[in-house]
């Protein structure tokens, strides 16, 4: 059995009297894309910034490769930091840079190489997500969507990471370059044998990249399993979330 990349147990995460998430279990296994669901407001956004170390959780503990990196900080934070990517929902792209920049940004911070070889280092990253070396000369609104998403899909490899945390990463793409960009994400994560934690509503996303799913609600994790596990559990939100029409045609789509 593959070896646990994350380990999240008992898990308490709030915002003042809101909590998010309570008692809260999930593994992810290294070499794995795990697809995160769970309606709107379910917390996978504060999951994955609770095991980011964005999020500070009131209770649990987060593991990464066996080691606890709950409530890190500062140089301890920074080091733990060089394990992942993320690729956030809205890109979170500097505007003031340019996308050569934006890919440069997490080398000038964790690393002390020279300027030049961040430079070569950025366009291969920029290259490595389907982009012209020439966009690296561009700024974040040069680009379409689907380039934004690429050029942060870059900046989220910059350092090389084992792992890779991907928050809706086709949210507002058009359903051709949402399907060019899991392609990505599948070839990447093969060819870099990466570890992706994949915050997702789309349901053709679910299907063309995903090893295996879990499923929010309730607080806590309601169900982990494959696609089509998750479809045949009795559970009323994975029911009606794989049983609408919706669900049923990426179903017929299945890799
Ligand atoms: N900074 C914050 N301050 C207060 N509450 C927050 C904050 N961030 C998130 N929340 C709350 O935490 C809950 C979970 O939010 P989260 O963004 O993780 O949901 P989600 O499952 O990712 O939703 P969606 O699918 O809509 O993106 C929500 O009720 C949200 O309002």
């Amino acid at each position: 059995m593959a070896k646990v990349a994350i380990k999240v147990r008992d898990l308490r995460t709030s915002y003042g009297a809101h909590v998010v998430h309570e008692h809260l279990d999930m593994d992810v296994y290294e070499g794995e894309i795990v697809g995160v669901i769970g309606p709107s407001g379910s917390g996978k956004s504060v999951l994955l910034r609770a095991i980011v170390g964005l999020k500070k959780p009131d209770h649990g503990t987060v593991e990464v490769y066996g080691e606890d990196v709950t409530g890190l900080e500062g140089d301890e934070l920074r080091e733990v930091q060089t394990l992942w990517g993320i690729m956030f929902q809205d890109g979170a792209l500097f505007s003031n840079l340019t996308v050569r920049e934006n890919v440069m940004a997490p080398m000038r911070e964790h690393t002390d190489l020279s300027k030049p070889f961040m430079r070569q280092l950025a366009d291969q990253k920029i290259r490595m997500a389907g982009l012209e070396t020439a966009a690296g000369d561009k700024f974040p609104s040069d680009l379409s969507g689907g380039m934004r998403k690429r050029a942060a899909l870059a900046r989220a490899l910059a350092l090389d990471p084992p792992i890779l945390f991907l928050d809706e990463p086709t949210a507002g793409l058009d359903p051709i370059t949402a399907g060019a960009f899991d392609k990505l994400v599948r070839d990447l994560q093969q060819s870099l044998s990466l570890t992706v934690f994949l915050v997702t509503h789309d349901l053709d996303t679910l299907a063309a990249t995903c090893d295996r799913i879990v499923a929010l609600g309730d607080k806590r994790v309601v169900a982990a399993g494959t696609m089509d596990e998750l479809r045949a559990m009795d559970q009323p939100w994975l029911q009606e979330y794989f049983g609408g029409p919706r669900g049923r045609a990426a179903a017929a789509g299945v890799k």
